[in-house]
This record gives C-alpha cells, sequence and structure tokens, in this order.
C-alpha cells in the first residue's frame, strides 16, 4: 500500500496536509508536481516563441510599403497543395544578368506553374577579402585540459566538398546537440521547484521524491540541480522570479570545517600558476593540486623537527625528544578534529602554523601529528600521480593510434640549455654545488618562485627570506612569463595562412608569449585527424624532458603564439625555451635577434614537424 507522507521527519507534509487534505501520498503529490512542471514548461515555451518574434521582428529592415502583401498572395499559391506537389527553382537563363528568379512548381499531372520572383542584387566590395575559414578557437591565457569529448560539437568545413565528413564524424560517438544540456529545461525545472517550495509549501526532499526531474535537486551542499543553477546567470522571464531559492541550497553544518572550506573554496585553484576560479587546468586531473594542494603528508616528522630554525622557548617542539610523545592528551576531541581537517587540507603545515590555528603549544600539536601521520606514512613519491592520471593516460592510449608530426622541442647544441629539467627536490634554496639546474644555468634565482617542491614554509627557508627582498634587478626569466611583460604583436595574412606580426620594435631577448593550448598526458595521438589533413595547419607542440613527455595542442583553444610560422634555424628570429614555471613546464617563445616593428615573427619548428617536406621552408624576405 501506498505510504502516507511521514509528518515527522525533515521535509515531511506535517504542514501541508491542514492546506491541502486531499495530498496524502507521495503519488498523489507527483500528480500536483507534474501538474505544476507542465504548466510552467506551457507559460516559458508560449513565452519564448513571442519573445523570439519580437527579437526577429526588431532585427529585420525597413519594409516596402505593400511588400508583406504581395509577399502573402504569393506564399498562398505556392502552398495550395491541392493543386502542386513538387517545385524547382532556376535562373533565368534567357536574361543573366536580370536578378529574376523562376520558381516553378509541378502538380501530380507534372503539369508545371511558373512564377517570377523579385530579387534584391547585394553587390560585395570587390576589394573585399573574406577571411579564410578557420576552425574555433577561444582565447585562453593559460593551457587547459579539455575532456575528451564523444560528441561531436559540429561538422567544421561541412559546407566545403572534399572535406570528409563521415570520417570526421566517425570518431564520436553522438551528436553534441541531441544529448548536451539545455538550459531551457534547466529554467522551467527551477522555476517548478519554485513554485511547488514556495506557493505549496513543500520542502525540497519531498520534491525530490516527486521524481519528476532528471536529476537531485540536492545532492550535497554542492551539487545538485538547485546549486548548478546558482553557478550561472539566469534568463530572465517573465514567468520565472529570480528570489531567494539559494537559500534552498543547504549549507555545510556550522562545525563541519573541512566541508566548509570546501563549499568557499572548491572552485578556486590555489596553484601558484593558477590563482583563480573554476580552473580547468590543475583540479580536472589533479584535484589535490587544484582547490587545497593537500593530499598526503610529504614532509616527515623527523624533518620537521630537525628543521632550521632557533626554538622558540623551552617547550619548542624542535626540542622534543621521544619521552614526550605519549604525554600529549587532548581532552577535548573537538581539538584533535580540527588539527585532523587543518591537517588534511594542509599536511605539512609547519607547528608553528599550527599552533596558532588550534590554540595549542607548538610542541603538542607537533606530538599529535607526529600520531597522525607516523613517519612510515610520509612517501616521498608524487601525490599528484593519481590513478585518474593513469587511467586517463589509458583512454587517451586507446583512442589514439599513431603519431603525429609535432612542433618539437629537441635537446641539441643550441637548445640544450632550455630541456625541461624536474623540479629540484631538496631543502633549502639551489645551490651550485648540488644542483643539475644550477649547472645548465636553469636556475632559480632567490626571488623567483620555481620549484613546485621548494616548500616555502617548511623546507626552503632561502625562498622566505627572498620573498621579502622582493625582485631583483636581474629577475629569472620565469618572472616574465609569470607578470605577461609580453611584447605586442598583430595576427595577420601572411605568406603561410595567418602570421604574427611585431607591432613595436623588439630586442634580442623580449617575450612574445606563453604557448598555451589543450594539455594532451599522452605522447601519443591520434592520425592526423581529418581537420589538419583538410586545413593543413597543425598546433601541435611537444617537449619531452628527462622525466617528462607533454603536449599541448592550440588548435582548439590557444593565444596569438599560435600564429607564429615556421622559418629555417638561420632566417628564424624567435625560439621556444622550456621554462620550469612554479613546478610547471611552459614553452615561452622569445625574440633571438632583434626585429623591426611590421616585420613577421618566425620560429624554427624542428626537424619532426616535416616529415615529407623536409626543413626547407623558407619565409618571404621582406
Ligand atoms: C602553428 S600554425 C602557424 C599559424 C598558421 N599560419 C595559421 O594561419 O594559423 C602552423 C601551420 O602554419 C603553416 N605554416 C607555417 N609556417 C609555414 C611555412 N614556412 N611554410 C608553409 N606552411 C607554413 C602550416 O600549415 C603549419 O601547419
Amino acid at each position: 500500500m501506498e505510504p502516507i507522507i511521514d509528518g515527522t521527519e525533515e521535509g515531511d507534509l506535517s504542514n501541508l496536509t491542514p492546506k491541502l487534505p486531499e495530498y496524502r501520498t507521495y503519488t498523489e503529490l507527483r500528480e500536483l508536481g507534474l501538474r505544476i512542471y507542465k504548466q510552467v514548461w506551457k507559460e516559458f515555451y508560449e513565452w519564448e516563441q513571442r519573445e523570439c518574434q519580437q527579437i526577429i521582428h526588431a532585427l529585420a529592415g525597413r519594409r516596402v510599403p505593400g511588400e508583406k502583401e504581395k509577399y502573402n498572395k504569393m506564399i498562398d499559391r505556392l502552398l495550395d497543395s491541392g493543386a502542386l506537389q513538387d517545385s524547382e527553382m532556376q535562373i533565368d537563363s534567357e536574361n543573366p544578368n536580370q536578378p529574376l528568379l523562376v520558381v516553378t512548381q509541378y502538380d501530380a499531372e507534372d503539369r508545371g506553374i511558373s512564377y517570377q520572383l523579385e530579387m534584391e542584387e547585394i553587390s560585395v566590395d570587390p576589394t573585399f577579402e573574406a577571411h579564410p575559414p578557420y576552425e574555433s578557437c577561444p582565447p585562453i591565457n593559460q593551457s587547459v585540459r579539455l575532456k575528451v569529448r564523444e560528441a561531436v560539437d559540429f561538422i567544421p568545413y561541412g559546407d566545403e566538398e572534399n572535406f570528409p565528413v563521415m570520417e570526421y564524424l566517425d570518431q564520436f560517438q553522438s551528436f553534441a546537440w541531441e544529448e548536451d544540456f539545455d538550459p531551457d529545461s534547466e529554467m522551467i525545472q527551477i522555476e517548478t521547484v519554485r513554485r511547488l517550495h514556495k506557493t505549496w509549501d513543500i520542502s525540497i526532499k519531498n520534491i525530490d521524491r516527486m521524481r519528476i526531474f532528471p536529476k537531485p535537486l540536492r545532492e550535497s551542499y554542492n551539487e545538485g540541480l538547485l546549486w548548478e543553477r546558482f553557478q550561472r546567470d539566469f534568463l530572465r522571464w517573465p514567468g520565472g522570479t529570480e528570489d531567494d531559492m539559494e537559500e534552498a541550497c543547504s549549507e555545510p553544518a556550522a562545525d563541519d570545517l573541512l566541508a566548509r572550506l570546501s563549499s568557499v573554496l572548491g572552485t578556486f585553484c590555489s596553484n601558484l600558476n593558477c590563482l583563480r576560479t573554476l580552473c580547468t587546468t590543475h583540479s580536472s586531473l589533479h584535484p589535490q593540486s587544484g582547490s587545497f594542494g593537500g593530499g598526503r603528508p610529504k614532509v616527515t616528522n623527523q624533518s620537521i623537527r630537525l628543521s632550521e630554525g632557533e626554538p622558540c622557548g623551552e617547550e619548542c617542539f624542535r626540542l622534543t625528544d621521544e619521552s614526550y610523545m605519549d604525554k600529549v592528551y587532548w581532552e577535548n576531541k573537538s581539538d584533535l578534529e580540527t588539527l585532523r581537517t587543518i591537517l588534511s587540507i594542509s599536511p605539512d603545515l609547519f607547528p608553528c602554523r599550527l599552533a596558532d590555528l588550534c590554540f595549542k603549544p607548538c610542541r603538542e600539536v607537533f606530538v599529535q601529528r607526529s600520531h597522525i601521520y607516523p613517519d612510515h606514512m610520509v612517501y616521498d613519491d608524487d601525490p599528484t600521480d593519481t590513478g585518474d592520471t593513469e587511467n586517463h593516460t589509458k583512454n587517451n592510449k586507446t583512442r589514439r593510434k599513431a603519431r603525429k608530426p609535432r612542433l618539437k622541442f629537441e635537446e641539441d647544441a643550441n637548445h640544450s640549455l632550455y630541456v625541461p629539467l624536474a623540479p629540484c627536490n631538496h631543502k633549502g634554496p639551489c645551490e651550485k654545488e648540488r644542483c643539475e639546474c644550477y649547472r645548465r644555468e636553469r636556475h632559480c634565482q632567490l626571488a623567483c618562485r620555481c620549484g613546485a617542491r621548494c616548500d616555502p614554509e617548511n623546507v626552503c627557508p632561502g625562498f622566505a627570506r627572498s620573498a621579502m627582498q622582493g625582485a631583483t634587478d636581474d629577475p629569472c626569466i620565469n618572472t616574465k612569463l609569470q607578470r605577461n611583460y609580453t611584447k605586442a604583436v598583430e595576427i595577420r595574412r601572411a605568406d603561410y595562412g595567418l602570421g604574427a606580426f611585431a607591432v613595436q620594435d623588439m630586442e634580442l631577448g623580449d617575450f612574445i608569449g606563453d604557448y598555451v593550448g589543450n594539455m594532451l598526458t599522452s605522447g601519443d595521438v591520434e592520425n592526423l585527424d581529418p581537420v589538419i589533413k583538410h586545413n593543413g595547419r597543425n598546433y601541435f607542440f611537444e617537449f619531452s624532458g628527462e622525466n617528462t613527455e607533454e603536449m599541448l595542442d592550440a588548435a582548439p583553444v590557444g593565444n596569438a603564439t599560435r600564429f607564429l610560422n615556421h622559418a629555417t634555424a638561420e632566417l628564424a628570429n624567435c625560439e621556444a625555451r622550456i621554462l620550469l614555471v612554479n613546478g610547471e613546464h611552459h614553452i615561452g617563445f622569445f625574440t633571438t635577434k632583434a626585429v623591426a616593428r611590421g616585420k613577421e615573427l618566425f620560429l624554427w619548428y624542428g626537424d619532426s614537424y616535416w616529415p615529407d617536406k623536409g626543413d626547407n621552408l623558407e619565409p618571404s624576405s621582406d
């Protein structure tokens, strides 16, 4: 038997039943929900049709008097389906210069009736040259990881006969326009929820129980239809009220520190190269380097205790010995919970900081941290190396078959300085004696924040000192990239499609920009896909170092650097350098000689880029 609505639990109908005694079961409630849903649906689409008509009318040019009547008459004749079943159109061959279109329609007995249609001639300025067809490329200022799309968004070059449409479509499973999220239906659902909740006093929980929407309204404080709605701008329409539904999104409990922080910072990326919201660079594959940089502890208690610095007093954690390890007892369990939460966010936070946050002596927090993370639990492997990455790589590998020619960063006599190095993994600042980066003149200067593992708080006292000193007169080359000290370029037609031209005089060593694109994790990429084959433009840039093989594709997203064309090594006036910035590899383009304003910028793409043609492509000399 259908359960009667419970009047005791949260989200019950005890307050509803007196108002609406007929709604006593969830089936009845669902019928009410569906009724409101249909009502909103109808209102929305009636409004949308009217609204669209108005917009289209507003866009139309001025009408010639009588034109409408003439047009209507003609349409009536054309649509007279009793007499005519088919039609064809042709230009009047006797009068090719006359802009006249003859429409002939045929009836079932093949009798044709012809109409002449007046046409408006639009002449195009003969000096106007249409822009060559280009694939879409939204601008980005840092590389991103695009999801591997299984649905095709649109068919590029669909109107060009020689584009292999079917070969292109074969790569996808479905059409995005058939599947993707529909903002209209989200608005209709939200308005239905609002009416049920506000007008009919039905709780969010009971609305969920009606099971009329495809996804739950409130899966958690940051999941579900209600939460998603507040992440977007909302279309205003007369039937929908943009009001207080936000309050229906539940907040994490007051004492759930981790959840509260996540709800605030969930979309904020704390990676030093990012520091922005809704990052798609770090959080998708490496969630721990996104929101919180937390994850597993990397620093042992022993190293913390022996780290550089003077004890702050007799009770300092630096003076903790074994005998003290079982003498710390915190009566209030919530103190320990707070410490655990802080450590789950930042597992290597120094005891002095922990002491401030927990209102406890540093020695006590140190001992408690040692219990939570005993030294045998502290690994020195790469915490960002998750199974996710592996899966992603595997997926890519199965999807991708052959190696594409790509712009490749190769170690040779001229470029050996710029082969990427793994971040230094030692305590303190880089030193001549021990650092490979120093030997190869790739060291981080003190004021530069290179080296993901060089944790300023715990293991790199040199960092803290240098940071206070501010930038040096001769800052590390990374700062040009970090601060975006680029020289302006203009993108315009060149000998090989579009090219990048100097807008101002440039000197040797000027920074042009950071080559950004879609970050691919696998060294293997798909067969030259039909779009590249068709338009002949390849935006892959691969670089491989000691432990890295990374690839950027600036075809789907990019910035001005994607337009630097190729020239031989002698004629090129720019070069690519691999920089290690806060532990991430970047490809910076720099001038290798002075470039006068108005001149095109060229890069030597490397031998592997032109597998068929060899390196004999030269730019024009002017
Ligand atoms: C990274 S894109 C450079 C920008 C490109 N010109 C555009 O319009 O987008 C590389 C492509 O440009 C063209 N290209 C660049 N340099 C060239 C050269 N020296 N000779 C012939 N084609 C070149 C090739 O189609 C190549 O795949």
